[in-house]
């Protein structure tokens, strides 16, 4: 299969790397479109594929183009690849929020899928949200879902405007858990700790509870309860962040992802 990759930035380049370890694609069979030309030097010498700074005429020889420049640029694309792109080739978006009508119309194009990644893509160990249009012949759907799954697991989604949901929860959760990560090891150097045992503390409590639960036929609740004994201190904890609304605000937060995800259709 060959692949065109517009836009190789960390998600674009996420999925080369996953396509190459697994042979889904050769090395000669990747063409890497970016227009930056700091990363495009850096893109050459990892030697992940064939790389451009613009779009042309050989983009059509390409089986799979995927979109993953920002959704900002899309539009400095679009015109470009409307050139190019061939009825039987497949475009694979990434873009947040972009719905599939949107890319059809401004690519004149039927073939069109729409996925979700994370960056955890990097290690193969994301989850993809994915849709595609009624267009895309049942072979070209299983040969892009085989390519999304070198990245990781994968969802398909009957209902495209589910996709805006899996941004707004697993497409920007790694940053959530970051976020969450960070503020544990600031109450460890806070309390006394310098930032390297702080951070060793958090990582390994984090890694551990997410075998827990992967490992455990316990519901969330009942695990929390075996950590917060009656009286206890974990208890003084939890009761801290239902005071300051944490669980409120992280909900409020996810939503307010999803409602970006929506603007950002608009363009
Ligand atoms: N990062 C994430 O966690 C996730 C991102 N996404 C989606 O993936 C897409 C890419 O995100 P991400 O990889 O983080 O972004 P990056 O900014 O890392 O990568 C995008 C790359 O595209 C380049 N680019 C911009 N315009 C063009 C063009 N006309 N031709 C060729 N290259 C171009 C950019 O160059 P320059 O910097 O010079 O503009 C940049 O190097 C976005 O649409 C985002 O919504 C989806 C899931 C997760
Ligand atoms: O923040 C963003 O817009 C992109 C989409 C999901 C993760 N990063």
């Amino acid at each position: 299969m060959k692949v065109a990759i517009v836009g190789c930035g960390n998600m674009g380049m996420a999925f080369a790397k996953s396509f190459l370890q697994y042979d889904l694609v050769k090395r000669d069979d990747l063409m890497l479109i970016e227009k930056s030309a700091d990363r495009s030097e850096a893109l050459k010498a990892e030697k992940a594929g064939m790389v451009v700074d613009t779009i042309g005429p050989r983009v059509a020889e390409y089986n799979l183009v995927i979109l993953s420049v920002k959704p900002q640029d899309f539009a400095s694309v679009q015109d470009e690849l409307k050139k190019v792109l061939q009825p039987q080739q497949v475009v694979l978006s990434i873009m947040a929020g972009i719905p599939i009508s949107l890319i059809q119309e401004r690519l004149a194009h039927k073939q069109v899928v729409r996925a979700m990644p994370n960056t955890p893509a990097m290690l193969g160990m994301g989850i993809t949200g994915f849709a595609a249009a009624d267009e895309v012949q049942i072979g070209n759907l299983r040969k892009v879902e085989n390519l999304i799954n070198a990245t990781g697991r994968s969802i398909f989604l009957e209902d495209e405007g589910m996709l805006d949901a899996v941004t707004a929860v697993s497409g920007s959760g790694p940053a959530y858990f970051y976020y969450i990560v960070k503020a544990m090891v600031e109450a460890g150097k806070q309390l006394g700790f310098d930032e390297s045992v702080s951070t060793l503390l958090v990582k390994q409590t984090m890694l551990g509870s997410y075998n827990l639960i992967q490992n455990t036929d316990k519901s969330l609740d009942e695990l929390i309860k075996a950590v917060a004994s009656k009286g206890g201190t974990t208890e003084a904890a939890l009761r801290q962040f239902e005071a300051g609304g944490l669980a409120e605000t992280l909900i409020a937060g996810i939503k307010a992802a999803q409602t970006r995800a929506t603007e950002l259709s608009k363009g």
